[in-house]
């Protein structure tokens, strides 16, 4: 006895056209003051691939092969699909669920770490959607944080050891994992002692390198940063610590982009385009590494997190940060509230 009777997997949504592009990257960044000439850079990265993210054709082959496995596993529960930013939203999925009877959900949402963007604004997405239906849309609950499921990091190790596969000479070879970047501000109140985020990364990073079977050196460093220049992300940055790794003899690098699940637009221009570049600029042989896109282990994962959830499965994990109920009461604020000294005066 669980008390679910459906699943909805979340994600951040994607165009899926040219005419898509700015009237989704409007949504994403709405209400946050980030330039025009911000958006139309960005928009330019969804340009070079007809205004298409890969990541909702992604989402729709996840659904399948999880309806699969869902079946070969006895878990007879319908899944649903609602998007953050762009069509299917998940206020027309909430309608659905609410029209078809669903009284309570587990959301799969399609991020593995905690912070502000990557855990708690699903979860106020997914609670506005149920307050614009009203009374009447079901309890939606998140699966846990899967950083280190191994399913997980097997997806990624994998794909990290295809990459490994390719190089004869491995001396001067450095692996390099890569999450997005957030601001240091969201970073330090992330988990509930903060920087839970860039913990989490590192611990999902030195998993994937171990599994993987490799004993060199790995780094973990940030992409993808926006915002103005004077508000402080994450750093390094990718292509700064490529500068630094040839400068330190390193000749060939192995990049394994563990903040995302599959290929979508930051991985396929800010690290195949932008980091390929920077790093044939400086002589470096560049390889990518993989994401588990639709591996059997990721599914088995998502699988494995309803199971948790609807028959009380032993949880899978890996790693040894304390786990965290991604959904506790003001936990991962996008900043925290200013201490009272600084709010008063200017
Ligand atoms: C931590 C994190 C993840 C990983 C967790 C997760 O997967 O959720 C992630 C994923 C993604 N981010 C994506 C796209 C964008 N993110 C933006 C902006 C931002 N991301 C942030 C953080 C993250 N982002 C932050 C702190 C901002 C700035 C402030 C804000 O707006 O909150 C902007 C606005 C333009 C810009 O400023 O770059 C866009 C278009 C796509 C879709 C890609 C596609 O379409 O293929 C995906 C999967
Ligand atoms: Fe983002």
């Amino acid at each position: 006895m669980s008390g679910y009777d459906a699943v909805i997997l979340v994600s951040f949504g994607g165009p899926e056209g040219s005419g898509d592009v700015l009237p989704f990257l409007r949504n994403v960044t709405r209400g946050r003051g980030i330039p025009e000439e911000r958006l139309e850079e960005v928009a330019e990265h969804y340009h070079h691939f007809g205004g298409i993210s890969p990541i909702n054709q992604w989402c729709r082959e996840v659904i399948d092969a999880l309806r699969a496995e869902f079946r070969a596993s006895g878990i007879d529960l319908p899944i649903y699909w609602g998007n953050r930013n762009w069509p299917p939203m998940l206020v027309d999925a909430v309608t659905q669920m609410t029209a078809d009877g669903v009284k309570r959900a587990l959301a799969i949402c399609t991020s593995a770490y905690g912070s502000y963007s990557s855990c708690r604004q699903y979860v106020e997405d997914i609670n506005a959607a149920r307050a614009a239906v009203g009374e009447s849309a079901p309890a939606i609950d998140k699966i846990r944080h899967f950083f280190d499921h191994p399913g997980f990091i097997g997806g990624f190790a994998k794909q990290l050891r295809a990459s490994l596969d390719q190089i004869d000479n491995q001396t001067n070879t450095r692996v390099v994992f890569t999450a997005h970047s957030i601001p240091t501000i969201m970073e330090d109140c992330s988990g509930p002692e903060g920087a839970r985020y860039s913990d989490q990364v590192a611990e999902a990073a030195a998993l994937v390198a171990e599994h993987a079977g490799w004993a060199g050196p790995h780094d973990v460093v940030w992409q993808s940063r926006s915002g103005p220049p004077s508000m402080p992300w994450l750093e390094p940055d990718v292509n700064d610590h490529l500068k630094v790794l040839a400068a330190e003899g390193v000749d060939t690098v192995v990049v394994s982009p563990v903040g995302f699940l599959s290929d979508h637009i930051e991985v396929l221009w800010d690290l195949d385009n932008e980091a390929a570049e920077t790093a044939a600029g400086l002589g470096l042989r560049y390889l990518r590494a993989g994401t588990p896109e639709i591996d059997a282990d990721l599914v088995g994962m998502f699988r494995d997190l309803v199971a948790e959830r609807v028959s009380s499965a032993p949880l899978k994990r890996l790693g040894k940060l304390p786990a965290w109920d991604p959904t506790i009461e003001g936990c991962c604020p996008a900043r925290r509230p200013p201490a009272p000294e600084k709010s008063r005066g200017r």
